[in-house]
């Protein structure tokens, strides 16, 4: 199983996106658990289910675990028993007895009869709960057979000692740190198999990045033409460009009218649809929000909430970006901290996508993309000859070069689907059909060694 078989699944069970085009299904049961937990405990980012052998082996006993071990004491007061079968989960009076039993604070149930399940405030310590339950179980049940044997059962850690323990390596912050070296070791191997979804600016040049093999391409922003002009001709574009069906196309929407101008385009637009995804933007910093989008942060995830649930009952994907969340222009002081609590339920619940765009404005594009794709992150945008910029960020370069990304990517071993080369020359195209210089250092090297070879085979064919 590879990123590329995962489904996002809507609130009604529908499919949102993933999957391969056999992969379009999936198990009901599983859906109904997942989407009462997160229904019923909003702070649960990730749940784990699944019918691990010593889970469901100790799950038969009917009972709670026990205490017996320093690492057990994770899960003090935090497991329950849910010490009724009541067949294969599909219906809503079973899960919603399951989300009974999981109460508001516990981390994990052993579901009598069926294994077991924890659940956590990121997918990292959904994760570790899970491997350490399942772990724990196979240690009781090895405890216990041994003890038993002998005519003598494990010996409990106290209360006072178990809390104290709970209380230092209980914590949500404890689980995503234990599951840093499993999820490095997940990423590593993931890294050789999956690719990364390269995707691109708004630079024009959309037939030949699709032929450089670029799997979205952002065509024009529905903003007001009266903030950037320069896109005021988006919807010209998109209905005169041609579609290529391996090729998601995107637009950028700031508002419910930008919405509302693009649904209206798609209505009337016969054929294969110009886009079918959307990108929405709020701000890590308040000053750049109100600069770019005229609102405050609190303002701007309210309006984007609505319009990302309009967008996804009409069929759209939907993607976020959260702008300066390494450097503001505006505002010195460093804003890490308020980015750790910008994608709130309304707006992290609705969006399907968080992408990694950067620019290079400080010259650590490329170190900053590679960062993130470390840390997980598995969509990219770049613009060809780092075209692009921002009219609200006061000396900003354009975007992050395609090319150069390209390049630190492929030579980090991540598979883009994209052909180097082919990046530098469209590129260096656009460039020339713009009058700009060509701002990528990597598509200048590219450039000139495609020239330097092709000069060499000219030479080599005249002898
Ligand atoms: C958000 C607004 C509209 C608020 O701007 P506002 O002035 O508060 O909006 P308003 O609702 O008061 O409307 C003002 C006028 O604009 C019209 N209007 C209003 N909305 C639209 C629309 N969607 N499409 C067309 N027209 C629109 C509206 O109809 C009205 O026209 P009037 O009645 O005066 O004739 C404005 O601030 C805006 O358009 N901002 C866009 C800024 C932008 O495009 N920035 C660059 C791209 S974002 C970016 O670079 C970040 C990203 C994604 O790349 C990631 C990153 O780099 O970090």
């Amino acid at each position: 199983m590879t990123v590329k078989d995962l489904l996002l699944i809507g609130p009604e069970g529908q499919i949102l996106e993933g999957g391969t085009p056999e992969g379009q299904y999936y198990n009901a049961a599983a859906f109904a658990i997942h989407h009462a937990i997160h229904t019923a405990r909003p702070d649960v980012d990730a749940a784990c289910h699944s019918h691990s052998i010593y889970g469901k082996t100790f799950s038969t006993l009917g009972r709670n675990i026990e205490m017996t071990t320093q690492d057990s004491c994770v899960f003090y007061n935090q497991v329950a028993l849910y010490d009724n079968f009541g067949g294969v989960v599909l219906g809503e009076d079973e899960s919603g007895r399951i989300t009974e039993k999981l109460g508001d604070k516990n981390k994990a149930l052993i579901l009598q009869n069926h294994g077991i399940l924890t659940c956590g405030e990121t997918i990292e310590s959904a994760v570790m709960w899970f491997v350490m339950l399942e772990r724990h179980c196979q240690v009781m049940l090895m405890a216990e057979a041994a003890a038993g044997s002998r005519g003598q059962r494990p010996i409990v850690i106290d209360d006072a000692e178990a809390s104290f323990t709970h209380e230092k390596t209980g914590s949500e912050q404890a689980g995503h740190f234990f599951a840093k070296p499993l999820y490095a070791q997940a990423l590593a191997e993931s890294k050789e198999r999956e690719g990364i979804d390269f995707d691109r600016d708004q630079s024009g040049a959309d037939q030949t990045s699709t032929k450089a093999g670029a799997q979205c391409i952002e065509t024009g922003s529905f903003v007001s033409p009266k903030w950037v002009p320069q896109m005021k001709d988006t919807a010209d574009v998109l209905k005169t460009m041609g579609t290529d069906p391996a090729v998601s196309h995107c637009v950028l929407v700031p508002n419910d009218k930008g919405l509302d101008l693009f649904l209206n385009l798609l209505e009337k637009h016969e054929g294969p649809k110009p886009a079918s995804e959307i990108a929405l933007f709020t701000a890590a910093s308040e000053s750049f929000c109100k600069a770019n989008t005229n609102c405050t942060i609190q303002e701007s995830l309210d309006r984007l909430a609505k319009v990302s649930r309009r967008a996804l009952d009409a069929g759209l994907r939907v993607r976020g970006y959260i702008s300066v969340v390494a450097v503001c222009p505006y505002e010195e002081r460093f804003v890490q901290r308020s980015v750790a609590t910008l994608p709130s339920n309304s707006y992290r619940w609705a969006v399907t996508r968080f992408a990694a765009h950067c620019h290079d404005t400080m010259g650590t594009g490329l170190s900053n993309v590679l960062a993130m794709v470390r840390e997980g992150v598995r969509s990219v945008d770049a613009a060809v000859g780092g075209l692009g910029g921002c009219p609200y960020s006061p000396g900003a370069t354009g975007n992050i070069d395609t090319e150069s990304v390209l390049y630190g990517l492929h030579k980090e071993g991540y598979q883009t689907g994209m052909d180097l080369d082919e990046a530098a020359q469209i590129g260096q195209w656009i460039s020339e059909q713009l009058g700009k210089r060509n701002n990528s250092s990597a598509g200048r090297a590219i450039i000139a060694r495609l020239n330097r070879q092709r000069k060499e085979s000219e030479q080599q064919s005249k002898l």
